[in-house]
Formats: C-alpha cells, sequence, structure tokens
C-alpha cells in the first residue's frame, strides 16, 4: 500500500546539496507496522514527509495505494492525504481554538468521513469520556497525545504515519500512549510506519528499518505474531 522505488532526496543548503535518502526502496503492506530507526538527522521525518506527500522525491517514485504521488498535483495529493493518511507528530499539533469533541472529529469532517459510533468508541478507549468540552491547553501531555492520534484514527485511514508519537511525553505515559496506539491501529486494520529513536517504541512492530548514510538496512523479521 506504501512503495518507495529508488527514491533520492537532497536539501539544497549553503554549502551545496545535502543528500539525504540515497536510493531508497521500501514496501509497505496493507495492516503491516514497520519502525524506522537512525540517528539524528539520519532522514527519518524526510522519508515519512515523502510518504505522505507534503515533499517530494528528486528522483525516484513514492507510491500510496497505487498511485504514484509524484504524478498528482497539490490539491491531489491533499485529497489522497485526507483519504488515505493520518499523522501523528511528537508535537501534538492540535488546533488551540477547538474543544476535544472537534478536536478528535477534525479529520473525520475533512475527509468526509464522521462515524459518531466509531468517534464515541474512540473517545471512551482514549481515556477522554467527561474531556469533550476541554480545550488542548486544558489537558496533560499524554492527554494531548491521545486526543491527537484519535483524530488521525478518527477517519479511520489505511495507513497511519507517527514521527516521534511519544517523543515529549515520559517512559510511564509514553508505553501507555503506544499500546493504546498499537491496539487501535490493529482493530482498524491500518498499516502503521513509526520514526523512532526508541527500540522500546520499535521492538512490538513487525518490522525495523535502520536509516543510515541515506540507506535503509533491515535489522530485523518478526512475525505478525509478535504485535
Ligand atoms: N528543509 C530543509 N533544508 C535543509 N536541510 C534540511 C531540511 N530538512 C531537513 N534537513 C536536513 O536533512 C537531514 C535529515 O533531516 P531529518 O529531519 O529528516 O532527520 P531525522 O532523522 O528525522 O532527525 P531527528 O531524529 O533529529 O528528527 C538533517 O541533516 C537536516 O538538518
Amino acid at each position: 500500500m506504501l512503495e518507495f522505488r529508488q527514491v533520492h532526496k537532497a536539501y539544497a543548503t549553503p554549502q551545496g546539496p545535502l543528500k539525504v535518502l540515497d536510493g531508497i526502496d521500501l514496501s509497505l503492506e496493507a495492516g503491516e507496522s514497520l519502525a524506522l530507526m537512525g540517528e539524528s538527522g539520519s532522514g527519518k521525518s524526510t522519508l515519512l514527509h515523502l510518504a505522505a506527500g507534503l515533499d517530494l522525491p528528486d528522483d525516484g517514485e513514492v507510491r500510496l495505494e497505487e498511485r504514484s504521488i509524484s504524478s498528482l498535483d497539490d490539491a491531489g495529493r491533499a485529497k489522497l492525504r485526507r483519504e488515505t493518511l493520518g499523522l501523528v507528530f511528537q508535537q501534538f499539533h492540535l488546533v488551540p481554538s477547538l474543544n476535544v469533541a472537534d478536536n478528535l472529529r477534525l479529520q473525520a469532517r475533512l475527509a468526509g468521513r464522521e462515524d459518531v459510533d466509531w468517534s464515541t468508541e474512540l473517545i471512551e478507549r482514549l481515556g477522554l469520556a467527561g474531556f469533550e468540552t476541554r480545550y488542548p491547553e486544558q489537558l496533560s501531555g499524554g492527554q494531548q497525545q491521545r486526543l491527537a492520534i484519535g483524530r488521525a484514527l478518527a477517519p479511520r485511514p489505511a495507513l497511519l504515519l507517527a514521527d516521534e508519537p511519544t517523543g515529549n511525553l515520559d517512559e510511564a505515559t509514553a508505553d501507555e500512549v503506544l499500546e493504546l496506539l498499537l491496539a487501535l491501529v490493529r482493530d482498524l486494520g491500518s498499516a502503521l510506519l513509526v520514526a523512532t529513536h526508541s527500540s522500546r517504541v520499535a521492538a512490538p512492530l513487525n518490522r525495523c528499518l535502520k536509516l543510515s548514510h541515506g540507506r535503509l538496512d533491515d535489522t530485523r523479521q518478526a512475525g505478525r505474531e509478535n504485535w
């Protein structure tokens, strides 16, 4: 459902082009989970941005749900993103002027996929029942990230992309949030691609790839029974 074929990406810098991705091949099947590890600056966020169609490769091809992202214009990519993807970031990126219930519904509304029963179930499972009329600033960090996860999953995306989803949380809260994220993704049957420094985050996922010097190394193979 997500495929990178010989993807190259460099950034222009005052010192000349900075090569970040140097011929990436990657394939993620429906329902599969993949951890993307690598040192700071190795290009994990760059790869996630390309997967989301937020940026385009210099060379090679990124395909999402059988469609080449480069062949779409901005509006086409935004539509594909709305219909296919959920995005979760380390900084929660909630809308401060919307309350919990409206933040949760936002993505599903934009995707034309509001489902009241699923939103209600999500609110319960995220531990946010009773908090519907609060605003993000009135929530703890863990609650804010749970809400961000709920917002991303409310439209039932085929793929969830998460960039250091627990990076801003203490260890106990991070474990709880990760467990919840994995349970929801599994129940939805969504594929999952997580960029992380943390081997605790990577451990329960099906596969783990390490990005280094612009290339990917397969660090281990695991069966789905290890979910
Ligand atoms: N827009 C940009 N212009 C120039 N250089 C950039 C740009 N975005 C990222 N970079 C550089 O590209 C490299 C890869 O950055 P990226 O954010 O993808 O790495 P990362 O593995 O996600 O890092 P971290 O784990 O610290 O978040 C870094 O050297 C970064 O400084």
